[in-house]
């Protein structure tokens, strides 16, 4: 079979029916001739949608309303595609399905059962929304669509809201069942979604679509990917946060990986490997200007690039300082890290003292409160809550001094080619 183009759409690219007939423009004149693999995600701002349905269900509060006005969006999108009656009339149905399917999920949710199971179950819905409207939408144009179900070949353990791939089995059912399916049509998918052993639904962490892309094209030794997005390319900032970004053309898979784990969240930071592992380059194009140049990323040599700005919010800095003047060992580090792990807490930044140790995490109330509960006999702890994470990769003195003018710094920290600092 010949090489296959993987192309992922997140919720922005197909956040009403206008956006979407115009990635049916972009499949058409840009994925023309060649196999082509979709992956996209829930619409606009679904998956927030969802979350506050799951909350409102598991704190026992009514949810109708806003599941109603959820189910009328998708179907205000489908009525806008401008498809005629009877080509609207199966995905309407399916969507009424998937929308009864989901209000019953929701009033099943049990606070006795695991949290981060039921999460996946009713925040799946996103995907499989919008993957049977993208799919119904493409299949009015010129080449025949194929929906598939992610979660039958994508398979992870039972590690909720964060699901771990199988590689083997995923690698083994992407061969079996795909290149069949491609050699005929344009496979439509879901990101963000996998499947367990025992058919359970995980998700991989939010903003997982253009993880589940890098898989698929890893699986399938694809030629590239390429993930569309509202901006034209990597930038060496976020437009919306900082004035006067610069586009990098071209740039490493090295470098990228760091911007993504830092926080430069147009790329999921799982993203990198999987396509470095095979050497698939990655494009990251505008969908609002489609002809325009874009980013590569690829494994490549370049010279210095402009410094790269990123800022998290919601961080959390949290500090353990042993009770007795007792030093942080390696033995109580042991034992943070443990806990963390537990927790599923992540550390973004972290530094130690003699007698305390400190870590900048994102914050989430449900899982710091777990994790103080474990350490609170061993540890004194203090926390602050509602700071900022800025990171300058590549920095400069003039950048440091820039960004760091008028602001209290609560930790700082520098390396070779990076500097982070947490502030209010
Ligand atoms: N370094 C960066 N370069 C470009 N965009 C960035 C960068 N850092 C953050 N962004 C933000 O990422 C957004 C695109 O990602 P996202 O909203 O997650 O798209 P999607 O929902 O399509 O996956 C941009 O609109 C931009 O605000
Ligand atoms: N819909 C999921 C997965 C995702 O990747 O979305 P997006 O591609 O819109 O960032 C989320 O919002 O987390």
């Amino acid at each position: 079979m010949e090489k296959v183009q993987v192309y992922k759409f997140g919720g922005a690219s197909v956040k009403d029916a206008a956006a979407i007939l115009n990635l049916r423009q972009i499949v058409e004149t840009h994925g023309a001739g060649q196999p082509l693999l979709i992956v996209v995600s829930a619409m606009g701002k679904t998956t927030n949608a969802l979350e506050d349905l799951f909350q409102r269900a598991y704190s026992g509060q009514n949810f109708d309303i806003p599941l109603a006005s959820l189910h009328q969006y998708h179907t205000a999108t489908i009525a806008g595609l401008g498809l005629s009656a009877a080509a609207q009339e199966p995905i309407a149905q399916a969507t009424g399905q998937l929308f009864e399917e989901l209000k019953q999920q929701l009033q099943q949710v049990d606070v006795t059962a695991d949290y981060d199971q039921q999460y996946d179950q009713i925040v799946s819905y996103g995907e499989l929304l919008a993957s049977r409207i993208l799919a119904l939408a493409l299949g009015n144009g010129t080449r025949p669509v194929q929906w598939l179900d992610c979660r039958t070949v994508l398979r992870t353990d039972d590690n909720w809201r964060e699901g771990k791939i199988d590689w083997a089995t995923t690698e083994a059912q992407i061969q079996a069942a795909l290149p069949p399916l491609l050699a005929e049509r344009v496979v439509v998918t879901q990101g963000f979604l996998g499947g367990t052993a025992n058919g359970r639904t995980t998700t991989l962490g939010r903003e997982g679509s253009d993880y589940t892309a890098a898989i698929l094209a890893y699986c399938l030794r694809a030629e590239s990917v390429t993930i569309w997005k509202d901006v034209a390319g990597l930038l060496n900032a976020d437009p919306k946060i900082f004035p006067d970004t610069v586009r990098y053309p071209e740039i490493s898979y090295r470098e990228t990986i760091e911007m993504a784990y830092y926080g430069a969240s147009v790329i999921h930071p799982k993203t990198l490997k999987p396509l470095a592992d095979r050497n698939i380059p990655l494009r990251v194009k505008s969908f609002v200007n489609p002809e325009a140049e874009g980013t590569l990323i690829h494994d490549c040599q370049h010279p210095a690039l402009a410094p790269a700005f990123i800022r998290k919010t919601d961080q959390c800095l949290l500090t353990f300082a042993s009770k007795d003047f007792s030093f942080i060992s390696e033995e109580n580090m042991a034992v943070i890290f443990a806990a963390l792990a537990q927790a599923k807490l992540k550390i973004n930044v972290m530094q130690n003292s003699a007698i305390s140790f400190s870590v900048c995490i994102d914050f989430s109330q449900r899982r710091v409160h777990q994790l103080l509960d474990v350490l609170r006999e061993q540890f004194l702890l203090h926390y602050n809550t509602g700071l900022m994470l800025f990171t300058i990769k590549n920095y400069t003195p003039a950048s440091i001094a820039q960004l760091t003018e008028g602001k209290r710094l609560l930790l700082e920290q520098r390396t070779r080619g990076t500097f982070q600092f947490v502030c209010a």
